[in-house]
């Protein structure tokens, strides 16, 4: 079978920009291999920022924001595949497909109170507009196939996981830590219909939205820790974050801004605001930390699934005070990085979600429902080109797969 090269698009929950990365990938004996050629990270601005932060919230979000946004992203996403196709010396001539998961502005994944209150997410960064950005076909939009086979839209990279990581002589836990954090469970010798996901609460959310408020804007995060490693926890907080009733409910469950965004910080302030500032950074980092260690032993380990070995990704991996407190509260675990594997931390959604494009355009199934709480398989995304010659390149690709 051919090659196939792909640009995977990751805008996400951290609302810090957007990770671009070139692949090959190619099917061998039913196994997919990715190859990763070169990347590309975007960091949004401040206005874009405080922009998508106004979408995010129903208290300020309009629906003309919301549809001008739609576009704008399109053609920023647009921008930085065109950046990367001249970093790499490559052209539109030679990608077959753009697979992008777009921003997520919303994710609500339980039955609201009337009858029309369904279950619903939502990505932004229009398709067409990226594909007329760029010239090449778009797949996107790939959380709503899911949830319409009831599932919680999410985790999807738990599909990624199992290709990449299951083995047949460990049990190992994948965790993201992004805006949100969440683990792939892959039992030794599982099969793909074995893996658990769900989403083991904040990631870097909250910690970001303190380190914005108590330096007055000037920082969105805690680089390398420095300021958790200058306070000590406040147990009185820590109590009752530890207590925040997403952490009794039980897997499959996902979550987001809607719970841990701004709202969730104000409160903190409201309660804690006297004490000080460091000690908020390390008292939420800490909390970041024992989220994690605490959903492993109510929801794995404490149900007889052994865990190994933790691959730990995304952006607070850089986080050393952050890793360090993982690693405490999971003494019986080898805690490593994804770079022990030889994928980028920063670039591995990204990855993902060209694989998860890829798939798409096989007509094979991407998702699996074990892990999103689905109640069958489906084939997860939608595309978009906008002229014939975007088309021709995908059918070309679609002629050597099939
Ligand atoms: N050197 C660093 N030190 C501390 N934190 C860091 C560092 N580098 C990145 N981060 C954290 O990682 C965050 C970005 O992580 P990432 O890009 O994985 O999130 P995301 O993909 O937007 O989120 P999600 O996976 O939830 O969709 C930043 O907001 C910051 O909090
Ligand atoms: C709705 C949404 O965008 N969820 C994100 C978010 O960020 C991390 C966590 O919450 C995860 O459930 C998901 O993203 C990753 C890419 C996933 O679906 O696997």
């Amino acid at each position: 079978m051919g090659k196939a090269v792909g640009i995977g698009l990751m805008s996400g929950t951290s609302l810090d920009g957007v990770d671009a990365a070139l692949v090959e990938i190619e099917k061998k004996n039913g196994n997919i291999e990715v190859n990763l050629i070169e990347s590309l990270a975007i960091q949004y601005d401040d206005v874009i920022r405080r922009e998508l932060m106004e979408v995010c919230s129903p208290l300020s979000a309009t629906v003309q924001k919301i549809s001008s946004m739609n576009m704008f992203l399109g053609k920023e996403f647009g921008n930085a595949v065109n950046k990367l196709l001249v970093k790499s010396n490559r052209s539109k001539e030679d990608i077959h497909f753009i697979s992008s998961h777009g921003q997520t502005i919303y994710h609500q994944p339980l039955q609201g109170e009337t009858e029309v209150d369904i279950p619903g997410t939502l990505q932004i960064g229009d398709i067409s507009v990226l594909s007329e950005t760029t010239g090449i076909a778009v797949v996107g939009d790939f959380r709503t196939a899911d949830m319409a086979a009831n599932g919680q839209g999410a985790p999807l990279v738990s599909y990624v996981d199992y290709l990449l990581f299951h083995s047949t002589d460990k049990s190992i836990a994948v965790q993201n830590i992004g805006g949100i954090g969440n683990v792939t469970y892959l039992a030794k010798n599982g099969h793909s219909n074995d893996v658990q996901s769900f989403d083991t609460g904040p990631g870097n959310m909250v910690i970001d939205e303190v380190v914005f408020r108590i330096t007055n804007g000037k920082s969105t995060y805690d680089k390398n820790g420095q300021i958790a490693y200058k306070g000590k926890i406040n147990q009185a907080l820590l109590d009752q974050l530890v207590n925040h009733n997403y952490f009794s409910m039980n897997p499959p469950k996902t979550t987001g801004r809607e719970l841990f965004g701004k709202s969730f910080v104000t409160a903190i302030f409201n309660d804690f605001g006297d004490i000080d500032s460091a000690d908020l950074v390390t008292t939420v980092t800490e909390w970041t930390a024992l989220t994690i260690a605490n959903s492993y032993n109510d929801f794995l380990t404490g149900k007889g699934n052994a865990i190994d070995e933790v691959i730990v990704g995304g952006g607070g991996s850089y986080n050393p005070y952050l890793m360090e407190r993982l690693a405490y509260h999971l003494p019986d675990m080898n805690v490593y990085t994804h770079e022990k594997y030889n994928i980028s931390s920063d670039f591995k959604e990204a990855i993902a979600f060209a694989i998860l494009g890829y798939q798409c355009i096989c007509g094979e199934y991407n998702q699996i429902p074990s892990a999103t709480g689905a109640d069958k398989p489906v084939i997860m995304g939608k595309t978009a080109y906008t002229h014939p010659d975007a088309f021709k390149r995908l059918e070309s690709l679609r002629s050597v797969l099939t």
